[in-house]
C-alpha cells in the first residue's frame, strides 16, 4: 500500500516535469552560511558549520558561561529567530571554554537583588519578580518552541540553570567527562525555569529525579546515559561536536515539513492524552500531507541516485 502511495505521488511528480533533486550547489551553501552573520549577540555565538545546520554556543568562557541577565534574555531572542529562520533546519546547542556552563551567574543577580531590596511592599515586589521569572522561564521554553530540533552537545560541568537549559533540548548528547548537577537547593531555590517539570518527564524516574534535585549531588555521564538524561556519549568534546553536527546534518537533509511538525507533534503529545494527541495529528496532517515535501520525499525514497532532496525553506 505504501509503495502504491509512493507511485502516485512520485508520477504525478514526474507528469509535471518538476525535477526537485538536484546536488546541492556551493552557491546554496555559501548562503546558508552568510544567514548566520545576522546574528549577533554578546553572550551568544552563532555560527552554521554545515548546510542548514547551526552551531549555537554560549559564549562567557573567561565566566564558564555562567548566566547572566543578558545571556537569560539573548537565549530567548536567539530561538525565537532561529525559529523564523528558513536557512535553519536543526541546531547544536554547546559551550564555548573548558566547561558548558556554571550555571546562574552568581555575581549577577542584578534584576533580582534590586527587586528584592528595593522599598515596594511584598506585592508590589511579588508582582515584579513575576515578570523576571517570567521572562527566565520564557527564554528556555523559547527552544522547545523553537521547531526546529535541537542537540545539545555537553562537555565537563552542567550546572543549576544549565540542567533547565538542556531539558528544554529535543537530543542530548555529552562527553564522558560530563557532569550534572541540579544545584539549585544548593543555593537556597527551588529550580524554577524547567527542571522541575521537564526532567521527570525525561528519565521518568521521580525516584531519581528527587533525589537529585534534593540532594543537589552530581550525576556522571554514565549515568546520565543510563538513566536516558542523554541518549550518547562521545569520549571527548571534538568527536562530541562532530557527532552532534553530523546528527543534525542527517535531520536537516530531510524534509524541514516532516521534522518540524514532529518535533510540534511530539512536545504536544507529552502534555496531552493519546486521544488528544491522535486529535492533533489529525488536523495538522489534514493540510500537511498535501505538502509539495511529500511528493520530493517520495521521490527521493523511490529514485536510485545519490541526488539529495531539495526542499523549499520554512
Ligand atoms: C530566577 C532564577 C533562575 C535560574 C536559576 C538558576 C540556578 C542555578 O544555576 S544554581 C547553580 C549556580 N551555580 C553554581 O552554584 C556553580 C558554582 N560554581 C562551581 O560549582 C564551580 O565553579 C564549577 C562550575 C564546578 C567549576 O569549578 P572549577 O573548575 O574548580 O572553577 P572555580 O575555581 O570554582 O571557578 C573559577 C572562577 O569562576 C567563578 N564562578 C564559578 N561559577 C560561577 C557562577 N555560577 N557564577 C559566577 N562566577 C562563577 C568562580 O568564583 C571563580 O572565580 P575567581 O574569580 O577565579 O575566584
Amino acid at each position: 500500500m505504501i509503495s502504491t502511495f509512493l507511485q502516485r505521488l512520485t508520477s504525478r511528480g514526474m507528469a509535471t516535469g518538476i525535477r526537485h533533486i538536484r546536488l546541492l550547489t556551493p552557491t546554496v551553501q555559501a548562503m546558508s552560511t552568510s544567514a548566520a552573520s545576522s546574528y549577533s549577540f554578546e553572550t551568544i555565538k552563532v555560527t552554521s558549520p554545515l548546510e542548514n545546520v547551526y552551531l549555537v554556543e554560549l559564549n562567557r568562557p573567561d565566566k564558564l558561561n555562567s548566566m547572566n541577565t543578558t545571556m537569560w534574555r539573548e537565549v530567548g531572542v536567539c530561538f525565537n529567530k532561529l525559529a523564523e529562520d528558513g536557512d535553519c533546519r536543526a541546531v547544536v546547542l554547546s559551550g564555548s571554554g573548558r566547561l558548558f556552563t556554571a550555571g546562574l551567574d552568581l555575581s549577577d543577580f542584578g534584576d533580582i537583588v534590586g527587586v528584592v531590596m528595593g522599598d515596594d511592599d511584598i506585592a508590589r515586589k511579588a508582582r515584579k519578580l513575576k515578570a523576571v521569572i517570567e521572562e527566565f522561564q520564557d527564554s528556555f521554553s523559547a527552544i522547545e518552541k523553537c521547531p526546529k530540533p535541537v542537540i545539545a552537545a555537553v562537555h565537563n560541568a552542567c550546572v543549576g540553570g544549565g540542567v533547565d537549559l538542556i531539558c528544554s533540548t529535543d537530543i542530548r548528547y555529552c562527553s564522558s567527562d560530563a557532569w550534572f548537577q541540579v544545584k539549585e537547593v544548593d543555593i537556597g531555590l527551588a529550580a524554577d525555569v524547567g527542571t522541575l517539570q521537564r526532567l521527570p518527564k525525561i528519565i521518568s524516574n521521580e525516584s531519581l529525579v528527587r533525589e537529585l534535585a534534593f540532594s543537589a549531588r552530581k550525576m556522571f555521564s554514565s549515568e546520565a546515559e543510563k538513566c536516558g538524561l542523554v541518549s550518547r556519549v562521545f569520549d571527548n568534546k571534538e568527536s562530541l561536536l562532530t557527532g552532534a553536527l553530523e546528527m543534525a546534518s542527517t535531520i536537516a537533509s530531510k524534509s524541514p515539513v516532516a521534522v518540524q511538525n514532529t518535533k510540534t507533534s511530539l512536545v504536544y503529545a507529552r502534555d496531552h492524552t493519546v486521544q488528544e494527541g491522535l486529535d492533533y495529528m489529525k488536523i495538522l496532517n489534514m493540510s500537511m500531507l498535501q505538502s509539495e515535501d511529500l511528493r520530493i520525499a517520495a521521490m527521493t525514497q523511490m529514485s536510485k541516485s545519490k541526488e539529495k532532496a531539495v526542499y523549499a525553506k520554512l
